[in-house]
């Protein structure tokens, strides 16, 4: 009955409980397995773990996989066997490239080769989907539906799961105010929210620029650090302010602020990205390290927002190609990219020529 909650609503729920460090249960027909995310991993919880009949394994993604020296035979990820004393530090030490260059032996790690790979991938892109790093604890266990109901956890079904984290969530207006700005009087802001329990994305509309004419647009990713606290890492600031004031001069247009900060990996992760910056890694290869992407951002949100505000045509302020084609896949013409270069100082000249060089950006 529509009192129970629907699986997109139980996704949510394991995205909470991975969090917490709770497991979350998968089933596949009669087959299941239990799920933890690394990160979260507490010592009593990894000895329970290892308690259970069977062998846990930690799935760590194909990126994360290099760095560690771990063959990837599942293509897109590794599974690797945890030993019978294997530790909080030793699972730590996998999961978060934090400590790699102080104990750079961590193996020889042996992956294994045989058996199923699906749930490891659901358990890794649940991990992804909650902001955690990529790293998953994965034990199958038997009898899981009467397992799950003895413990109180989360179940999901594997295929349904997998569809749901592949497909972006609908979006739903919640409410639109007025908001003067600096760069514009006539400002009103949008909320959009996703029925799958993720972020809030919001729609900054300019004047009211015609529905039936491409439309100045920008899709901004948050950017917490460039946005709010000014930082030089990065261009985020002057282009969101940029984009604002090119709009106000022209007296229309909308900028699309998505919640996916980081690329789409998450404050944390992406601080973890700065440590790993500050070891002398680039922007590219912190994030592979830590076991994602280049961009773990979904595009497609930004299409359907326009469309949902009554746009089809956009004149786009990037300097980043993939947002073009993303657009025009998913139902938006771009009439036109229009250049936003500003904001270049001594501490991000190396991040854009970076982004220039290994994600395609236009200089
Ligand atoms: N993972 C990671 N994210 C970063 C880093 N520096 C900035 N970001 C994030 O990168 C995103 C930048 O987004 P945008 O400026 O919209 O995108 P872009 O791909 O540069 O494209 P255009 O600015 O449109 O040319 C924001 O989500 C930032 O939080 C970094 O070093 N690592
Ligand atoms: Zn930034």
């Amino acid at each position: 009955m529509s009192l129970t909650p629907e699986i997109a609503e139980r996704i949510a729920r394991a995205r909470t409980d991975l969090r917490m460090g709770l497991p979350v249960v998968l089933l596949d027909g009669q087959r299941g397995a239990l799920v933890l995310a690394a990160e979260t991993l507490s010592p009593t919880r990894l000895a329970d773990l290892l308690n259970l009949p069977g062998t846990p394994v930690l799935a760590i993604t194909a990126r994360r996989a290099e760095t560690l020296k771990a063959r990837p035979y599942d293509g897109d990820l590794a599974r690797l066997p945890l030993p019978a004393d294997a530790s909080p530090a030793w699972v730590r030490a996998l999961a978060d490239p934090a400590d790699d260059l102080r104990h750079p032996m961590k193996g020889p790690l042996i992956a294994l080769r045989d058996g199923p790979a699906d749930l490891h991938r659901i358990a890794l892109k649940l991990a992804k989907s909650a902001r955690l790093l990529p790293a998953a604890l994965v034990l199958d266990i038997d009898a899981p539906r009467e397992f799950a109901s003895a413990h109180h956890l989360t179940t999901l079904p594997a295929g349904a799961t997998h569809t749901l984290l592949a497909n972006a969530s609908p979006m739903h207006p919640v409410i639109s105010a007025r908001l003067p700005m600096v760069a514009s009087d006539a400002g009103r802001v949008h909320i959009f929210r996703p029925e799958d329990g993720g972020e809030e994305h919001y729609a900054i509309e300019i004047g009211r620029p015609a529905r039936d004419k491409p439309v100045l647009a920008r899709l901004h990713s948050a950017c917490f650090t460039g946005d709010v606290l000014g930082s030089l890492k990065c261009d985020c600031g002057p282009q969101l302010r940029g984009a604002l004031a090119q709009m106000g001069a022209e007296g229309a247009g909308v900028l699309l602020y998505l919640n996916q900060e980081g690329r789409g990996i998450g404050l944390a992760n992406k601080m973890r990205a700065y440590s790993l910056q500050d070891q002398g890694f680039d922007t590219v290869e912190a994030n592979h390290r830590l076991g994602f992407e280049d961009d773990e951002r979904d595009f497609r949100l930004g299409a359907e927002l326009l469309q949902r505000l009554g746009f089809t045509q956009a004149r786009l302020l990037t300097n980043n190609p993939k947002k073009i084609d993303m657009l025009r896949k998913n139902g938006i013409e771009v009439t036109e990219r229009v250049p936003l270069k500003v904001g270049e100082n001594a501490h991000n000249r190396a991040y854009l020529a970076t982004k220039a060089a290994k994600s395609g950006h236009l200089l």
